[in-house]
């Protein structure tokens, strides 16, 4: 069986983890390795995997997964030390090229550069993965494997994985913000709080639904609610004037930069 270490099992991590779990992987083919030692004991509490030190987790695993943050990935290479011939290294790492392990790890180690979302906690993740130089098609199927057992699963080439980062790796916190947004809109009418919250996040849902399972442009189906003379077309030309759109595509251009900085400071 397959040997699955995640390093650094933090909110992605841990998710990876309680996926790969529930899609009835074995707590015995799977390890983690965290920094503290009262989180490594709450989560070996809870999913009942063992903890390991990064250099342990490198020795014994076939498939080590890094999901430190970027600025940790210095500190987490030079801990796991030597690494058996053949393992195949998994980045979830926001901005860190292939490139950046393959110089730092024996030669011919390959790498898959994954970029995926928190909805991993309830399955619905969306995944981009892109090869490194020494990933050959095998490597590509076993980490789409792995990552399609917590969602969605895309290959990318690895030049589009910084546009990716900032649109579904961080696209989950657009979505809440906008929620949050709405439910303050909510309240500003006097609707209670938690009426608010309920009318929004189920139209979110409904929403998110419709657009996955109808096949239908976005636009057909905002016209579809936008009724002539009526209140939503009263809306829209406020999200206009107050430039939301043009917001959005400057906040995923930031975002995309941010993601090109942290694969060029490491
Ligand atoms: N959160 C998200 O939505 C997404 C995150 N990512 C990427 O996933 C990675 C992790 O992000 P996220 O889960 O949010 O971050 P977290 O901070 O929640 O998780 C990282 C974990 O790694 C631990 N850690 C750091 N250094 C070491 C080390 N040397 N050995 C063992 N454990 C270590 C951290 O401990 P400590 O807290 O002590 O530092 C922390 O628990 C990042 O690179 C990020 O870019 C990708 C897609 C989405
Ligand atoms: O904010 C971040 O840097 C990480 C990567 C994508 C989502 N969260």
């Amino acid at each position: 069986m397959t040997t699955i270490a995640v390093l650094g099992a933090g909110k992605i991590g841990e998710a990876l983890l309680a996926g790969l779990l529930r899609s009835g992987r074995a707590p015995a083919d799977l390890l983690f390795s965290e920094r503290h030692p009262e989180r490594s004991a709450e989560l070996t509490a809870r999913h009942g995997v063992r903890a390991a030190s990064p250099a342990e987790a490198a020795r014994e695993a076939d498939v080590l997964v890094v999901a430190v943050k970027p600025q940790d990935i210095d500190t987490v290479l030079t801990e796991i030390g030597d690494l058996r011939v053949g393992t195949l290294v998994v980045s979830l790492c926001a901005g860190l090229p292939t490139s950046l392990y393959e110089s730092r790890l024996p030669a011919g180690t390959p790498v898959v550069r994954v970029m995926p979302n928190t909805p991993m906690v309830v399955g619905e993740a969306m995944s981009a993965v892109s090869g490194g130089t020494h990933a050959t098609e095998e490597h590509l199927a076993l980490v789409t494997e792995l990552l399609g057992a917590v969602g969605r699963v895309v290959r990318v080439p690895e030049n589009q994985q910084d546009a990716v980062t900032a649109l579904s790796g961080s696209g989950p916190a657009y979505f809440f913000f906008l929620v949050e947004a709405m439910i303050d809109a909510g309240i500003l009418l006097g609707l209670p709080r938690a009426v608010a919250s309920e009318l929004i996040v189920q139209s979110a849902v409904g929403a998110a639904t419709m657009l996955r399972d109808s096949g239908e442009h976005p636009v057909t189906l905002r016209e579809a609610v936008t009724s002539p003379a009526g209140t939503t077309i009263s809306a829209i030309r406020e999200l206009e004037v107050h430039g939301v759109r043009a917001a959005l595509i400057a906040a995923i251009e930031a975002a995309r930069d941010r993601s090109v900085e942290l694969g060029r400071a490491t």
